[in-house]
């Protein structure tokens, strides 16, 4: 099947959510069919899951269940809502998707890419994404942002030492190199208008094929 599924990646604070309500609404206004949505979450059960993984009480939480949960959410969002959409002929624009994982849980957490590649082929079966794309900041930047911000609530990840979110980096730049036709990196530190150019081009051929 032919579907244009495309997620954003990239640490805390990086600007996907902003650009991904950017081009919803551009797409919207060209009358082209597209949805956004998240990971974890986007729909009741995953949200439901979200709340358990990202609660900042929930310290104790084992590395290994922690991504069998966001598998578990993964799973549920993509067949009650990723898969429909697609199979519709709309476009998804998903916040993170199974590069979150890899990074996050695979490198930052040390579970490794080929262990946590394993339990989501059992999650996704094939349904990966058409085009990935990867927001690139400095980790201390992105998480300035979001408290400079201060609209969003801060969960459990976001409380990791910046080390950790580092990792998350370098497990970006990993699957930058693994992944080079389906994930292609836009400098995240430009002003909005120019990550959104950025990210409209690398979009805007795969919609005209
Ligand atoms: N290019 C940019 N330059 C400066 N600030 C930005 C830029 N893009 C987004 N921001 C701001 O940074 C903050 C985080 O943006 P956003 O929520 O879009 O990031 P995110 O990648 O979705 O974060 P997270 O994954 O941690 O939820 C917001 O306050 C947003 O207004
Ligand atoms: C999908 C996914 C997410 N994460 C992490 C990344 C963030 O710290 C949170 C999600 O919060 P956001 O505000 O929606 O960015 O969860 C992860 O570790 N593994 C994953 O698979």
């Amino acid at each position: 099947m032919n579907y244009l599924f495309f997620s954003f990646e990239g640490p805390e604070g990086a600007g996907k959510t902003t650009i991904v309500r950017m081009l919803t609404d551009y797409l919207t206004k060209q009358h082209v069919d597209a949805i956004a949505t998240r990971e974890p979450g986007g729909i009741d059960i995953a949200e439901q899951i979200r709340s358990v993984i990202l609660h900042p009480n929930n310290d104790r939480m084992d590395a290994r269940t922690e991504a069998l949960l966001y598998a578990a959410a993964r799973r549920q969002h993509l067949v009650e809502k990723v898969i429909p959409a697609l199979e519709k002929g709309k476009i998804v624009l998903c916040d993170r998707f199974i590069d979150s994982s890899l990074a996050y849980q695979g490198v930052a957490r040390g579970l490794g890419i080929d262990e946590i590649l394993a339990i989501n082929a059992f999650a996704i079966e094939n349904w990966m994404p058409t085009l990935t794309i990867y927001f690139d900041i400095d980790p201390a930047l992105g998480l300035a942002r979001i408290r400079e911000n201060g609209l969003r609530e801060v969960n459990r990840l976001d409380l990791e030492e910046l080390a950790f979110h580092e990792r998350v980096r370098d497990g970006y730049m990993m699957l930058l190199d693994r992944f080079p036709n389906r994930i292609k990196k836009v400098d995240a530190t430009q002003s909005v208008t120019k990550v959104f150019e950025d990210v409209w081009a690398l979009i805007e051929p795969l919609l005209r094929k």
